[in-house]
């Protein structure tokens, strides 16, 4: 058995599985609501059950509670999904005090991520001290961005000093998704552009089965409208505020924690939007249809990038299921090739395979992401010290 513990802390939700790599996941569960009083932690899709957890070390706790001692034996690995790796890590790394300093250092470029993530790596050395901790960065498929597509129009020597240009995230699911592509298209290393829609939202141009683009940048909150990020602005937004007296950090809260969805519509779940915008809530209609146009922006934008495109692909919470947002998405695309198939878009509400849902000159796919079972596999590799054999093999 290759035994491994996946954690995927997110802002407010951690994620796990139990991972028996190339057999199956043994267990799994979810926590939300983290650093309310009412957390709630799904285990193995049973019933809900309801406790107070304060923060995240608070909801890992409760995950190795949950979570047979038994089962923990003989682990090879844990695997943490961790999202900013900067320049320096662009591979899965076991997690030594070193690393862990250099994921802190980065904690200012992903303030809703890493200081979480870093909490989940120490709470699981704290319990499993002679298991190696590997840590798979979301920036790490994105190494490959060329420096056309890296960098920011900034003074070369500020660029250099603090670090500044497109780094990428998102990265494990669109290696993940890569991979099931290629298989599905039968083409080894394929051309394509995903859209990854989840709380987080973003575009990735894949060109050979390498990341050549990305619409997020330094930090995950530039390009596409997000649960509670703004995406895209104009630079000049926060010193236009900052000047009219915010406070710095404020302004940081304001585009990182209630823009996006929340900040047109009030909510940040793509559901919540949609019932309210189709009980013909003005505010939601917006939402709903800045949400859509932007990554439809960002879709002809690199059909421009990259040549041939073999499929473009919609993955993660809302593009696996929201069925009417891709509609919008597409609809207007049929100009450039992108011609949906209405039933077939309609059945394909959270696929458990990949399922194509247009059949144009450029063909349409859902691909259900999974995150922990690339994170595992990787994990795994490391663990045994077998070196990790690129984007597109994956394992
Ligand atoms: N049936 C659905 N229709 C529209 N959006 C959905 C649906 N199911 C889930 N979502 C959206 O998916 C988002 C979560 O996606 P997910 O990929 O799990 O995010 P993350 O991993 O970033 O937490 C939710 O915010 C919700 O808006
Ligand atoms: C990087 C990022 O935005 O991740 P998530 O979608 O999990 O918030
Ligand atoms: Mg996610």
């Amino acid at each position: 058995m290759k035994l491994v513990l996946v954690v995927n802390s997110g802002s407010s939700s951690l994620k796990y599985q139990l991972i028996d790599v190339g057999a199956g996941v043994l267990a799994k569960g979810l926590i939300e609501e983290i650093g309310s009083d009412a957390a709630r932690l799904r285990h193995n899709g049973r019933a809900p059950e309801t406790r107070p957890a304060k923060d995240h070390a608070a909801a890992l706790a409760w995950m190795l509670d949950v979570l047979p001692n038994a089962s923990l034996d003989g682990l090879l690995a844990v695997g943490h999904r961790v999202v900013h790796g900067g320049t320096r890590y662009t591979a899965p790394t076991v997690v030594d005090a070193a690393v862990e300093a250099g994921i802190e250092e980065l904690s200012p470029l992903a303030p809703l991520h890493n200081p979480v993530n870093l909490a989940g790596i120490r709470a699981l050395r704290a319990q499993l001290p002679d298991v190696p901790q590997v840590a798979v960065f979301d920036t790490a498929f994105h190494a490959t961005i060329p420096a056309v597509a890296a960098t920011y129009a900034l003074p070369v020597d500020v660029a250099a000093e603090y670090g500044i240009r497109r780094y990428g995230f998102h990265g494990t699911s669109c290696q993940y998704v890569t991979g099931r592509a290629a298989e599905y298209l039968g083409v080894p290393a394929p051309n394509l552009v995903i859209c990854h829609l989840g709380n987080g939202a973003s575009a990735t141009a894949v060109a050979g089965g390498r990341s050549v683009d990305t619409s997020m940048g330094l930090s995950p909150l530039e390009g596409l409208v997000m649960g509670t990020r703004s995406g895209d602005l104009d630079p000049a937004v926060p010193f236009h505020l900052i000047r009219a007296g915010l406070d710095p950090a404020d302004v940081e809260k304001i585009l990182t924690s209630r823009s996006g969805l929340r900040g047109l519509a009030g909510v940040s779940d793509m559901r919540e939007v949609r019932a309210a915008a189709d009980e013909g809530d003005a505010g939601a209609r917006l939402a709903r249809d800045v949400y859509a146009y932007r990554i439809r922006k960002y879709v002809g934008a690199y059909l421009a990038v990259v040549p041939g495109v073999h499929a473009l692909v919609f993955t993660a919470g809302v593009g696996e299921n929201d069925a009417p947002l891709r509609a919008e998405v597409c609809g207007p695309l049929a100009h450039l090739g992108v011609e949906l198939d209405e039933d077939a878009n309609r059945e394909a509400v959270g696929p458990s395979t990949p399922a194509t849902i247009g059949h144009g000159p450029i063909p349409v796919l859902v691909i259900p992401t999974d995150e922990e079972s690339e994170i595992a596999a990787q994990a795994a590799a490391v663990a045994r010290g077998v070196a990790h054999s690129g984007p597109v093999q994956g394992r």
